[in-house]
């Protein structure tokens, strides 16, 4: 049966995680380019009642409610949706809080639901005979049986006693001893109005796209079936809270220029934005296998000698800027290993919007973003020079960008996050780094040592422009008229490839050792404190706020005689990660001291982009305590005794309890709901950057033991042809696995409940960007931050309405613990 003529439909989006996979659904039925000219997903405070009225219900045929965030009667949580309803102009869907919204606009009460359930699958059974949307040639067609299993996100729900007869319950969920039924779908019995309590757009309900036809069946019904809807208004689709276009559409008028600009010869007038210049420069990848040399160098080794680490070992050269060891070391996915120390770095500080350049040697230079945020600022310079490359993307780091983003970033990254930046964090903070690196040094994971640069053929002219003022000045401009230069000349390419030649030739043994132990780290809130937030979370899920919120803390130690490298040293030797990151910036002061260091081990990829703009993120959600390889454990009734410790058997019992306990978190149902509720967040994200059809979930909830078991979800989608890497990342910051769903509420009652505390580096996201756009970025986990003789590492976890505060707790220790090892008692 083909699907129904498709109408012009509205989503409106109640700030929900959630919203976008409604759009999801469409492209189960209609292709991409038909469902970006039909439906539309715009934010439900756009346009308040009047204009709305006005400007986009004369060019729509249908309306879906999303699903959100607290109460439908509440008015800041619903604007006019209440007298949308009862002004039914057109058909509309309510999904979740919408649906609540068509019970309260009638007359209904909303009540606590009696089992608050996030993320679960249930089964549900519309009433017999069926009605409403469960009554339609598509339902009946997708399988007739009386249950089907749907996820549930809801703490509250329409209380069944107070329904008045204008509405009529079209299904109900099944109950059994522990879960009473509930209203699941809703109809007026007059109007064109429906509603689902459940989300038919989870990537775990069953029948999602049979609801759908139903609902585009009566609206085509609604309107005598006509033989076709017109497109969407350009205003309308202009309006939308992203917008993503697909290959045969046109590309965005705004495509940077195909080369990078130079700088004009003569120094632009003050506060003028200097102008593309005559000539243009060109970049270009260049890459240098080594073959069989060096193959049996310890990879630490070759660090020291071609970038740093061990302080002083580079007597007598200017310090670098930067040294960055992009460490990956599992033994069971295979990465790479890269070593740069980038040319300058720009960081950027969210109280003042101030951008600073740091090179070698050189004071420091700033820029004040006035109108712009950082994101679009360097995501538009990104862009500029990904568009100068004359060489196809090509498979990982080939040089460009290298740093982090810190989880503050959100201010200028979520759409209607308002939150005022408090006094205390006027002071300069280093909210993002990225370092520009165009020469690099890079071991396969089969231990081959490859060269790789950048090369830009007219390299940077000798430029005096240092205008200081000028006012938003693009990224490109501003760092060329400090006389930057994107890419190596040949001459500094060959010198590289022979420094790392000669280095590779002339083995060096480094004398540095790990560090022997970490300094003793102790909680900054006490386990008290952290489990009355964990009740107020919970207290928030229960009002119908939030579904899970992903709530942290942070961990302290200082020592005046510290020694980051050796730290990390340690640390990739105890707890070896994919993104096992060494990071430090010498010259970098933050509030907390003078020189930066981050020492990561973290497990999670926030987001890789590779060279057709596949995109893959791999959330982690569910985390248990793993019994260590060799370590010794003992099975109930089997006869070792923990005395027998050491001995074969008591390390193969210990292998099976460590099996047993991933087993465990792979099956429990608390911890697939946490992992699920991500997934759908996650998936959402992607769609508001790639192409609607493209998003998918290869694997849902594996499990990965490396320093814990961690349950792990794979989202791919393909990069839209209209979004660059850089607003890829930003569209999808931060990390959902950080905040919680529904994101942006959640990340405000964190803020809140974390009692207005910066998280700073830790729930960021670290890594690279290439010139070409292919990127691989770690979330931020896992991570000692070291500033000045102050160390620090966040952990934390996700509390849901089954969250049990004592095992919270634990779990957080257990996460800072598999990192720096004991901690300071206080609980
Ligand atoms: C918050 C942390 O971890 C996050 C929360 C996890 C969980 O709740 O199981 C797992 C991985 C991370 O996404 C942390 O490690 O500090
Ligand atoms: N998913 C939702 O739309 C939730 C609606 C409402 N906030 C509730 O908790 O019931």
């Amino acid at each position: 049966m083909s699907p129904p003529v498709l109408p012009r439909t509205l989503i409106l989006d109640y700030y929900d995680s959630y919203t976008n996979n409604l759009l999801c659904l469409f492209t189960q039925l209609y292709n991409d380019v038909e469902v970006l000219q039909k439906v539309v997903v715009i934010k439900a405070d756009k346009y308040n009642w009047l204009e709305f009225q006005e400007q986009v219900l004369p060019n729509i045929d249908c309306i879906i409610l999303s699903p959100g965030p607290g109460r439908p009667d509440n008015p800041s949580d619903i604007g006019y949706a209440l007298e949308l309803l009862r002004s039914h102009p057109m058909p509309i869907l309510g999904v979740c809080l919408g649906h609540q919204a068509i019970g309260v606009a009638f007359g209904a009460k909303i009540i606590n639901t009696p089992k608050i359930t996030h993320g679960h699958v249930v089964p549900i059974s519309p009433v017999s005979p069926k009605i409403g949307l469960f009554d339609s040639p598509f339902w009946h067609s997708s399988g007739i049986e009386n249950e089907f299993e749907v996820v549930v996100y809801n703490s509250l729900t329409v209380d069944p006693s107070t329904i008045p007869t204008e509405l009529e319950v079209t299904a109900w969920s099944v109950s059994n001893s522990d879960r009473p039924s509930t209203v699941q779908g809703l109809r007026h019995r007059q109007y064109p109005i429906w509603g689902v309590q459940y989300h038919p757009e989870s990537i775990s309900s069953t029948r999602g796209a049979a609801l759908l036809q139903s609902f585009l069946l009566n609206v085509n019904q609604h309107y005598s079936s006509p033989s076709s809807f017109p497109p969407l208004h350009s205003h309308i689709v202009s309006s939308c809270a992203y917008r993503v276009s697909v290959a045969s559409r046109s590309r965005p008028s705004t495509r940077p220029s195909s080369a990078l600009p130079t700088p004009p010869v003569t120094p632009s007038p003050s506060r003028t934005p200097s102008r593309i210049g005559q000539r243009r420069g060109t970049l270009r990848l260049l890459e240098k296998r080594l073959g069989d040399v060096g193959k049996q160098l310890r990879t630490q080794d070759v660090f020291e000698s071609l970038v740093g680490g061990a302080l002083g070992s580079k007597k007598g050269k200017e310090r670098a800027i930067a040294e960055v060891w992009l460490d990956g070391q599992t033994p069971t996915r295979s990465t790479t290993t890269s070593l740069a120390t980038p040319q300058f770095l720009i960081t950027y500080s969210l109280a003042t919007k101030k951008v600073t350049l740091h090179r070698s040697g050189r004071t420091t230079s700033h820029i004040v973003l006035s109108e712009t945020t950082f994101w679009d600022w360097f995501s538009a310079g990104s862009q500029t020079l990904t568009a100068a490359l004359s060489d196809s993307p090509a498979e990982g780091w080939r040089g460009g960008w290298v740093g982090y983003f810190g989880y503050e970033m959100k201010t200028e990254s979520l759409q209607g996050y308002k939150r005022p930046l408090r006094g205390d964090r006027q002071e300069e903070e280093v909210d993002a780094c990225w370092g520009w690196v165009d020469r690099l040094t890079e071991r396969t994971s089969a231990g081959e040592w490859v060269v790789r640069g950048v090369t830009q053929d007219t390299a940077g002219l000798p430029f005096t422009n240092t205008d200081d003022e000028g006012e938003d000045i693009p990224m490109i401009d501003w760092l060329r008229s400090h006389g930057v230069a994107f890419g190596t000349t040949s001459e500094e390419w060959q010198e590289y490839v022979q420094l790392v030649g000669t280095a590779l030739n002339n083995p060096f043994t480094s004398s540095k050792k790990p560090a022997s132990s970490f300094p003793t780290f102790r909680p900054n809130a006490t386990g008290a404190d952290y489990r009355e937030r964990i009740d107020a979370c919970r207290e928030a899920i229960r009002q119908g706020e939030s579904y899970e919120l992903t709530l942290t803390t942070r961990f302290s130690a200082s020592s005046p005689d510290l020694d980051p490298y050796s730290l990390y040293l340690r640390l990739r030797s105890f707890n070896p990660a994919y993104y096992s990151t060494y990071f430090n910036f010498p010259t970098l002061t933050t509030p907390r001291g003078k020189g930066l260091s981050i020492l990561s081990s973290s497990p999670e990829r926030f987001l890789k982009i590779d060279k057709s703009r596949r995109v893959e993120m791999m959330p982690i959600k569910g985390t248990r305590a793993r019994v260590k390889p060799g370590q010794c454990a003992c099975l109930e009734n089997t006869g070792c005794r923990r005395k027998d410790i050491g001995s074969e058997a008591c390390v193969e019992e210990g292998k099976k309890v460590d099996e047993q306990i991933g087993e465990e978190l792979r099956t429990d149902h608390k911890e697939r709901a946490e992992n699920l509720m991500i997934v759908d967040l996650i998936r959402s994200d992607l769609l508001s950057c790639c192409t609607p059809s493209t998003v998918s979930v290869p694997k849902l909830i594996a499990l990965e033991s490396y320093g814990v078991h961690n349950l792990v979800t794979t989202v791919q989608g393909t990069l839209a042809e209209n979004v660059g890497s850089v607003e890829c990342v930003r569209r999808c910051y931060p990390p959902g696995s950080m905040t919680g769903a529904p994101k942006l509420r959640s990340v405000q009652m964190l803020d809140d409940f974390e009692g207005e505390k910066r998280r700073g580096i830790y729930s960021g996201c670290l890594g690279y960007i290439s010139v070409d756009g292919v990127s691989d970025l770690s979330v931020v986990i896992r991570t000692i931050v070291a500033e000045g003789e102050n160390l620090s590492i966040g952990a934390g976890g996700a509390i849901t309405w089954l969250s049990d505060r004592d095992k919270e707790w634990e779990e957080v220790l257990t996460k800072v613990g598999s990192v720096v090892g004991k901690l300071e008692e206080n609980q």
